[in-house]
């Protein structure tokens, strides 16, 4: 192992460094692929904000959030509360 793998990863050992680099590159991958679909989600949601400002109403409605926030708190506890939260804004901007 060389001192700057022991750096970049905090392992103790060459396999553990060896471990964590892999693993690493999974998370990367797979934090680009939760950035598209986030992308992708944003795209869709401005579409139906876009629908019901055209029809005269809103951009914002609570009672469908409600839904999402919920949809997430159960599929990932308190936390999903606070990720979807975030979600929805970066979707629909600040309310
Ligand atoms: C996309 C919608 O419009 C807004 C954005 C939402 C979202 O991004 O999930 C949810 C509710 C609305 O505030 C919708 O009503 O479904």
């Amino acid at each position: 192992m060389t001192a700057t793998a022991s750096d970049k990863t905090g392992a103790h050992t060459p396999e553990a460094a060896d471990v964590i680099t892999g693993a690493r590159e999974r998370i990367d991958s797979l934090d680009d692929r939760i950035i598209g679909l986030i992308q992708e989600r944003m795209a869709v949601s401005a579409v139906i904000q876009e629908a019901r400002i055209t029809s005269g109403g809103r951009r914002v409605n609570l009672s469908r959030e409600m839904e999402v926030l919920d949809h997430y708190r159960q599929a990932l506890g308190k936390p999903g509360t606070a990720l979807a939260m975030t979600m929805l804004e970066l979707c629909r901007g600040r309310v």
